[in-house]
């Protein structure tokens, strides 16, 4: 039996994530991780009938309910600290929340090879989005020219999202470093071109209606290759995170993409 906290309960996808961790046998929901005092259990939260505590202090969830995984779905602000604190007191982090920095990430692998604890960091847990990021990568060799179109819904914190930095960096192993477009291209108003990644650009775009959704779009001589995904729901994320509870019990160190242990 795998003991399972999840931080960001009320959340979208912290909703769905409560749902399916109570639904498994070989994993159990010892705790939730909040940050505002509602009720001090889930079953008195209007979305839930689950007998589960809620805590508003990790140190204290963690010394009180010794968790083996702490699964985090809450916001760019609160998951570093969520991370450090998990990974110093012997919990193993799984990592939904995006908007790391490239710093953050870096004293985190460091922290959990130290600590020789396992941690994941995946920042899409939706196995046809990772094929997406790998398929890119390929298409990346034979047509270096790419720019990124992410779409999401309209309550997302940070841009662009995780999932196009993470479809990004793969891209960049996979193609000499060069900058896209006319050399004498100018803005005629700030961020027309999107963000710069090593020259590729990255376009966010923000809309009620959108779930998370994903365009790569390759361009060559005479022709254009667009790799696409579309998370239409939040169940389209359930058994990455399934899977990521079940294999960071028997990691020692920490992984950043899904793709790195499917
Ligand atoms: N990896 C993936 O596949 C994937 C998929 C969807 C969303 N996400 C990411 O997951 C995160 C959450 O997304 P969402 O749509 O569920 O957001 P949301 O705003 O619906 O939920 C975030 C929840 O976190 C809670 N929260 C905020 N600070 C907290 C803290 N310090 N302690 C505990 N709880 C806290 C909020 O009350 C809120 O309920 C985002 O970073 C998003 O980018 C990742
Ligand atoms: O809804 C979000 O927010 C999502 N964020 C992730 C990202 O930033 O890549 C993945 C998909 C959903």
């Amino acid at each position: 039996m795998i003991k399972v906290a999840i931080a960001g309960p009320r959340g979208r996808m912290g909703q769905e994530a409560v749902h399916t961790i109570m639904e498994k046998d070989n994993m159990e929901l010892v705790a939730v991780l909040d940050h505002r005092e509602l009720a001090s259990n889930l079953k008195d939260y209007d979305q839930f009938t689950y007998d589960v505590p809620v805590y508003l202090d990790l140190q204290q969830l963690i010394s009180t309910t010794k968790p083996d995984v702490l699964i985090d779905l809450t916001t760019p602000e609160a998951v570093y600290a969520h991370t450090k604190v998990a990974l110093e007191n012997g919990v193993r982090p799984v990592i939904g929340t995006t908007g790391f920095t490239d710093e953050q990430l870096q004293e985190l692998t460091e922290l959990a090879a130290k600590e020789k604890i396992g941690a994941i960091i995946a920042p899409n847990f939706a196995v046809g989005a990772v094929l997406m990021m790998k398929f890119s990568a390929m298409a990346a060799k034979y047509m270096p020219d790419v720019e990124i179109i992410e779409l999401h819904h309209d309550q997302k914190l940070d841009a662009p999202s995780g999932t196009a930095v993470k479809t990004a960096q793969l891209i960049q192993e996979n193609r000499p470093s060069h900058a896209q477009g006319h050399l004498d291209e100018k803005e005629t108003i700030a961020g027309a071109r999107g963000a710069d990644f090593d020259g590729m650009r990255i376009h966010s775009v923000r809309l009620q209606g959108l779930v998370a959704h994903q365009e790569v779009l390759f361009g060559g001589e005479g022709q254009m290759l667009t790799i696409r995904h579309d998370s239409y729901n939040r169940t389209s994320f359930m058994s990455g995170v399934k899977l990521c509870v079940e294999k960071v019990i028997q990691l020692d160190h920490l992984v950043y993409g899904l793709e790195n242990i499917l």
